[in-house]
């Protein structure tokens, strides 16, 4: 038998080849193949060759642009259906066998009734299309324990968007059949079979969609949609919903974080974990250009940091993914010059951006000059009097991550490196303090499991409604949410006490009066990040709050910050009394869904709380 893996072979009733010596994932893939009825099934290779051809086929059908070289080499653009724009959490589900397992957090259904519904979705729903097989890992390929997956989709944009994302082909298939190991099945279709003879569109996907996980099999099943979050499995679907569960399983972290790495001029070197909700800030920190003098910033994730606990008792961090999937609108060349440069070199996929008329890209926020005239991302003339936005809200990069010149070489540590603060944060116009520090560890964990934001564009539905998010994790818990505050309190308990990372909750995104930002953010986080660490060193000037301690009005370095003031950062600090009772009321009516599951040190945490604003 032949055993290259990139050959493209047709599928025929009788035999499936399939060129792979790993016998579970053989049976996988003739088991889909015989479901799905592609036109033929490809073994993804991973090769930049491969990926030519495959981009190539891409702008033939339309899905993808290509971008005029000069400006951004070897890069392409996608327009997505109007409607398949961003995750859609009500189509999202989580099927463990027991409804108490999936909790209250998530969309339930008895795993043997959503497996009838979906086979009949995935039945057929290849005609027509190439099925593509793609092996991937998870964090480095040479971890203790490689995390693997294959996912197979009918979307050759999701083949491209998953070479830049995880490390995928020819390389991984081969160790993952060496050590004969596990990989989660990891099943994607657009859910838009061709006829004989049909057309195809540009961005294929179905009305209906099924974002669906398997917990206890590890399994994913996604139907209908071709956006980032719905398709490219290794992501939020793998790196957090079903990793998490993993985790619970085998005693680590599955978190949606970012990781940095800050060193001041003395040397000293911090790695800071940062869990903040989609479109709250994540990729921008991980790329921070300080702004105080002597201070360096180097990025290790911009979104998902795996925890394991190190042999001394401190808590490890490895980002999982190979690429950034970056919100584009904000992203810009004063706001975050470290991301443009990486995307600037190249070999990305942009997804709802606006065109400009020489063959480049271009979103709100990009430049401070907004150009005369462009293509909107549904294919519109656009002026800046159109009166709408030229990018989709929720428009993004795809790039790889070692474009990134501040990448630490940590990043390719598979022992991953020591977290030594946790920043728990979100989006609210009030109430909450740009950086306030918990008061203990169980504190910080009560921070976490009661942080709460506004929501955004990277999920379908209603924009700017405030609602709790625990961990950041409010659509990425792939259990029951009560179990993963019960898992953070027992992890809690097996930290070094003496390593244990110290918690802020910060908020980059309180209001003034005058509806301005109450801070100015991005580069400017830098001093507020500076501030950790010295309270990290037992420096840094405090003031107690009943929510935990503030930097007291000279505490934060504001040299070369023109026309803020201390009195401003009193204001950005500022712990109202009033709306923090509010706030304590919604604590408890979303503690209450937690019944008797809620871990005992956060209840005492929150009677902590309010017996201080009553004292
Ligand atoms: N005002 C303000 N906006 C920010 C800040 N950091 C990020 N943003 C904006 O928030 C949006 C989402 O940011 P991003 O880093 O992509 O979030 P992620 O989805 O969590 O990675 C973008 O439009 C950013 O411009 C900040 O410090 N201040
Ligand atoms: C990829 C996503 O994440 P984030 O906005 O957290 O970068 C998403 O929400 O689809
Ligand atoms: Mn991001």
């Amino acid at each position: 038998m032949d055993m290259s893996v990139s050959l493209n072979q047709q599928v025929r009733d009788d035999e499936a080849l399939v060129p792979t010596t790993h016998e579970e994932l053989a049976a996988w893939v003739a088991e889909v193949a015989e479901m799905t009825q592609p036109a033929d099934v490809y073994w993804v290779d991973g090769s930049q060759a491969e990926s030519d051809r495959l981009t190539a086929e891409l702008v033939e059908a339309g899905t993808l642009r290509k971008l005029n070289d000069d400006l951004f080499p070897n890069s392409y653009a996608a327009f997505s259906d109007p409607a398949d724009v961003a995750r859609v959490e009500e189509r999202t589900f989580i099927c463990s066998k027991d409804e108490r397992d999936a909790g209250f957090t998530n969309n339930w259904m008895d795993p043997q009734e959503m497996k009838s519904i979906l086979r009949e979705r995935f039945t057929g729903s290849m005609r027509g299309r190439t099925m593509y097989v793609i092996p991937f890992v998870m964090g480095p390929l040479d971890a203790e324990q490689p995390q693997y997956g294959v996912e197979i989709t009918d979307s050759a944009y999701v083949v491209a968007s998953m070479r830049i994302m995880a490390r995928i082909g020819t390389g991984v298939l081969r160790k993952m059949e060496a050590e004969n190991a596990f990989f989660v099945p990891a099943l994607h279709s657009v859910g838009a079979p061709l006829a004989d003879g049909e057309a195809d569109v540009p961005w294929p996907c179905n009305e209906e969609k099924w974002i669906v996980h398997f917990p206890e099999e590890r399994s994913i099943w996604s139907y209908g949609s071709g956006y980032g979050g719905n398709a490219l499995l290794g992501k939020k679907c793998y790196a957090l919903r079903i990793a998490s569960v993993i985790a619970r399983d085998e005693g680590w972290l599955a978190e949606h974080m970012l990781i940095l790495r800050l060193t001041s001029p003395e040397g000293r070197a911090y790695n800071i974990a940062a869990a903040f909700p989609s479109a709250c800030g994540k990729t921008n920190l991980a790329l921070l250009d300080p702004t105080i003098e002597g201070w360096k910033a180097e990025t290790l994730g911009d979104d998902i940091n795996w925890m394991r606990i190190g042999k001394d008792g401190e808590l490890r961090g490895v980002n999982p993914e190979y690429g950034l999937f970056g919100v584009a609108p904000g992203t810009g060349w004063s706001t975050n010059p470290n991301a443009m440069r990486a995307i600037a070199k190249g070999n990305s996929i942009f997804t709802n951006v606006a065109l400009t008329d020489d063959g480049g890209v271009w979103w709100e926020g990009m430049t401070d000059e907004v150009p005369a005239h462009l293509t909107d991302w549904q294919g519109n003339e656009w002026t800046p009097d159109s009166g709408r936005p030229a990018a989709h809200p929720n428009s993004r990069f795809c790039t790889p991550i070692d474009q990134i010149d501040m990448l630490s070489q940590e990043y390719y540590n598979p022992e991953g490196v020591e977290i030594h603060a946790i920043l728990f944060g979100g989006r609210r116009k009030t109430t909450i303090p740009l950086v306030t520090e918990a008061r203990s560890w169980a504190n910080g964990v009560f921070m976490g499991s009661t942080l709460s934001s506004e929501t955004t564009a990277a999920a379908a539905g209603a924009v700017g409604v405030v609602r709790r998010d625990p961990m950041a994790m409010l659509p990425f818990i792939g259990y029951n949410a009560g179990d993963y505050l019960n898992h953070w309190d027992r992890i809690s308990g097996q930290l070094n006490p003496e390593r244990r990372p110290k918690i802020f909750l910060v908020n980059w995104f309180r209001r003034t009066a005058d509806g301005g930002f109450a801070w100015p953010g991005f580069g400017e986080n830098s001093r507020v990040l500076k501030w950790v660490t010295e309270r990290i060193e037992g420096g840094g000037g405090a003031r107690e709050t009943p929510i935990g301690y503030v930097p007291t009005a000279d505490a934060l370095d504001l040299a070369g910050l023109d026309g803020f003031t201390p009195e401003d950062v009193e204001a950005a600090v500022r712990v109202d009394a009033d709306e923090w009772r509010t706030e304590v009321e919604d604590i408890e009516t979303w503690y209450a869904n937690f019944g008797d599951a809620l871990p005992a040190s956060l209840r005492d945490e929150l009677a902590g709380l309010k017996e201080r604003f009553r004292a």
